[in-house]
């Protein structure tokens, strides 16, 4: 028999792609909701996390439909670091941030947009398998007490195509255990969670006696165990590329109609709108609107609001950046750059950092010093002292 080991199951959750927010790892909350001062990489912002994470309980109890949610606060208040908390605490595995004009003429933005929707609806695809054995290997106690814990959990698995037996995380027990899995069963494990679903009672186990309000499934077609590929992540826009492709099987456009008529009911994404603005104009109309949306667009929303930071939060932020960045920066560096977020803007002074560690190095040093971000400050300009500069020298440039 062809028998496969897998010492332990390894999360493939995708790594943060998004650089600028590597630091944010969720909402950091306490579990009566409350924000911390300082966790899951946020800084302050207590009210505005407070309500993201009142929202993540409603998305999570599926009472957000027919509703869109709308960060409004000014430049580097953390919006973009909400909604992605906010993807983080839900385990979503896609979240896609993009710059939406609400009102738009042509066609071809709002084909970007759905592509973009479609990103962002991840499929879990999971085969289910019918458990062959089940069986634990124990070991000493680690913590040196009394009796033995478990080191891994034997698993034999079957379908149609043959049988596999796996050797599993230890975490996997507990999720074995609260869904009763017994030998006979039919299961499907998340490679990604390690969560363990029972689907039911193998038909092949069906027996004339058997009295149980059971549900019997038939033994699961498909191989046993693709290599770590038990669950494939795919996005509906994968689907789509994938069926543009000649290659592109009936099956799977028979696949992709069903899932267009989904998309319409259970399947839409959570969106999440952000604005920096004020009163402005909504693009391609003359309408003038409270954040430059549309007042019946904006009836629809859920608003959360960001306030701006003061210096100690400022301050404690870029630590937090210099921190995942690896930099290593002296408070009075720190407090210099704090003072430059209050001025220009946070996220300027975020983006002083990288080249601030360049110029350490290039004056010998691998500590960011008050004189490293002087030297740069001089060279890049932020955006309002840009805009001050065009405004004064508006004759030199061509409009
Ligand atoms: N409360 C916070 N705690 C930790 N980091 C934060 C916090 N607020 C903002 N940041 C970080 O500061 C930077 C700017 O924040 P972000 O991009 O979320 O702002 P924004 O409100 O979306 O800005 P804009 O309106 O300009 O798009 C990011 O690197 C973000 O991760």
């Amino acid at each position: 028999m062809d028998k496969v080991r897998i010492e332990e199951v390894q999360s493939t959750t995708k790594k943060q792609r998004i650089a600028t927010h590597t630091h944010i790892k969720g909402l950091g909350l306490e579990a009566s909701g409350r924000a911390l001062p300082l966790a899951a990489g946020f800084v302050g912002q207590a009210e505005a996390r407070e309500a993201s994470g009142l929202v993540v309980d409603m998305i999570r109890q599926k009472k957000m439909a027919g509703r869109e949610l709308l960060m409004a606060g000014p430049p580097g208040t953390g919006k973009t670091a909400l909604a992605l908390g906010i993807a983080q605490e839900l385990g979503s595995k896609a979240l896609l941030t993009f710059y939406l004009e609400v009102y738009s003429s042509e066609v071809k933005k709002t084909e970007v947009l759905m592509e973009n929707f479609r990103q962002a609806i991840g499929l879990c695809i999971k085969e289910n398998k019918e458990v062959t054995e089940l069986s634990l290997e124990e070991a000493e106690s680690v913590t040196g007490g009394y009796g033995k814990s478990i080191s891994h959990v034997i698993i034999g698995l079957k379908t149609v195509k043959g049988t596999k037996q796996l050797k599993l995380d230890p975490t996997i027990y507990d999720a074995l255990f609260k869904e009763k899995v017994a030998v006979g069963d039919v299961i499907y494990i998340e490679a990604n969670s390690g969560a363990v679903k029972r689907v039911g009672r193998s038909g092949a186990f069906a027996t004339e006696f058997d009295l149980e309000a059971e549900e019997y499934v038939p033994l699961p077609k498909g191989e046993v165990h693709k290599k770590k590929e038990i669950v494939q992540d795919v996005t509906l826009h994968d689907l789509d590329a994938a069926n543009a492709r000649p290659q592109g099987t009936y099956a799977g456009y028979g696949m992709l109609l069903y899932l267009n008529c989904a998309l319409d009911s259970s399947l839409s994404p959570i969106v999440i709108f952000a604005t920096n603005r004020g009163f402005s104009n909504v693009r391609g109309t003359d309408m003038n609107c409270p954040h430059g949306i549309p007042v019946d667009l904006l009836d629809r929303l859920v608003i959360i609001r960001t306030q701006t930071y003061d210096v100690a939060d400022m301050i404690k932020i870029l630590a937090l950046h210099a921190n995942v960045e690896d930099l290593v920066i002296d408070d009075e560096s720190l407090a210099y750059l704090g003072d430059i977020g209050l001025q220009a803007s946070l996220r300027h002074a975020v983006q002083l950092l990288s080249p601030s560690s360049i110029m350490a190095k290039m004056n010998g040093r691998d500590n960011i010093c008050k004189a490293d971000i002087e030297e740069v400050k001089a060279l890049y300009m932020d955006a309002k002292s840009s805009a001050r500069l065009l405004q004064a020298q508006q004759e030199k440039y061509i409009s």
